[in-house]
């Protein structure tokens, strides 16, 4: 297949683009490198060294004979380049990640919520209008988020998607009904993902596009088998308090002797998947689309779920780490239950890596190797959810935002 992959330049974006074409796929990268410039704008950089893009392009046709294209479009602001691009060359798929994806990124200021407002909502807009006005029937994989169904206290088990429901009519009849799962985001940028899929609804439905939404857990890991592959082909690995996200935080923190960040109880249940499984899922997803004019297709694509403080522990136990129990910066249930439902790709052949059975080579591997290059003043996570939150913690009488060190 002829597959656009909508900021392969990102995290999961990258090992995706390897992963497909590894496997025999045409693939043409569309990316405005926005994760490279909030770099910049951060003031931090990836715990890995990473090249260009360009570079990393070439270095892939060296090791394999086989191009993956590169262009700089910007989907939120250059409809007219997506829309030509796309008028060009008409993929047979299109796999979206362009998206701001990081939480606290989406909360530190009202600057950026807007520009993660902005740039998610119209870069998902204009790329569904352009496939209407193309007549493009390519299958669409969006890369979504588990946290559009909230974590709510209740434990009831996730469904994929959809909720059966019975509505009372006029007439005093049940009528059941499969809706999608209520929304219940907890930053601007999960907000984002929650807007997504009402766009997706209604260009399924009034237009018949054919569209798959991932509701993904928190990636954890670097290495996939395409990015061992040479130095140069490495994943990015993010450990700092806005982008870096809980698991690979504390395995870069136990090989750094920085006590493990947890915020609250810890009581936070979270569903997880490994990069490599994230980009096999997203290969059986292709192989799996919908026909059109049928219902957005929706998976959980998670392999397990933890607790935060059940991760400390277990890193702790590994590392000899010290955990440091820290105010919450973000405003979410102190503990909550997570039961997912995640059938259809283990039903489609996922074999999952279990976190026991990758977390120490990770460790070894990767953020041992390079701890050099982190930036210790960049590890606390300083994004507060409300002024209340930012004020409390700021005002913290022991000046170091540390509630206990155990
Ligand atoms: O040092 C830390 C960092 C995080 N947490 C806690 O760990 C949980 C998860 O935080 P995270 O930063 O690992 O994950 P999150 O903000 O939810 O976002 C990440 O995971 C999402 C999947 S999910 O969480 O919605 O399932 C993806 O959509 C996002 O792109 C990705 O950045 C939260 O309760 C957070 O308070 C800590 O206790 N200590």
């Amino acid at each position: 297949m002829k597959i656009a992959i909508l900021g392969g330049d990102g995290f999961v974006g990258w090992p995706t683009a390897l992963h497909l074409s590894d496997a025999g796929h045409d693939i043409h990268i569309l990316d405005n490198l926005s994760r490279r410039w909030i770099d910049t704008e951060l003031g931090v950089q990836s715990l890995t060294p990473m090249d260009s893009i360009q570079e990393r392009t070439r270095i892939w046709h060296a090791e394999t004979g086989r191009r993956i294209h590169f262009n700089l479009i910007d989907l939120a602001r250059d409809y007219d380049l997506l829309k030509n691009w796309l008028a060009d060359h008409r993929p047979d798929a299109i796999v979206h990640f362009a998206e701001q994806r990081a939480a606290p990124y989406s909360m530190k200021s009202d600057r950026h919520k807007n520009y993660t407002v902005n740039n998610n909502v119209n870069a998902t807009h204009n790329l569904l209008n352009a496939l209407v006005e193309l007549e493009l029937d390519a299958h669409l994989v969006h890369l979504g988020t588990m946290g559009v169904y909230g974590y709510s206290t209740v434990g009831a088990a996730i469904p994929e998607g959809y909720l059966p429901v019975g509505i009372e009519t006029m007439a005093g009849q049940t009528v059941s009904q499969e809706i999608l799962y209520p929304s219940n985001p907890g930053s601007i940028y999960h907000m984002t993902k929650c807007l997504d899929q009402l766009l997706f609804q209604f260009y399924a439905k009034n237009d018949g596009l054919r569209i798959t939404d991932l509701h993904q857990g928190i990636v954890w890991g670097t290495h996939t088998e395409q990015t061992r592959r040479h130095p140069q082909l490495i994943n990015r690995f993010d450990y700092d308090g806005d982008y870096g996200t809980v698991l690979n935080r504390f395995l870069i923190q136990a090989a750094i002797g920085y006590p493990l960040t947890v915020h609250g109880s810890g009581g936070q249940t979270r569903a997880f998947i490994h990069i490599q499984d994230s980009v096999r899922c997203i290969e059986l997803a292709l192989k799996q689309p919908p026909a059109r004019g049928s219902r957005v297709e929706i998976f959980n694509q998670m392999t397990e779920t933890h607790r935060v403080r059940d991760l400390a522990e277990m890193i702790a136990a590994i590392s000899g780490s010290q955990i440091a129990w820290l105010p919450n910066p973000r405003k979410e249930a102190a503990e909550n239950e997570l039961v997912v439902h995640n059938e259809k790709f283990l039903s489609l052949g996922l074999d999952p890596t279990r976190l026991r059975d990758g977390l120490l080579s990770e460790i070894v591997d990767v953020a041992k190797k390079f701890a050099y290059r982190v930036d210790r003043a960049r590890v606390p996570a300083m994004s507060a959810w409300t002024r209340d939150i930012a004020t409390r913690i700021n005002h913290d009488p022991e000046g170091k935002r540390l509630k206990s060190v155990s």
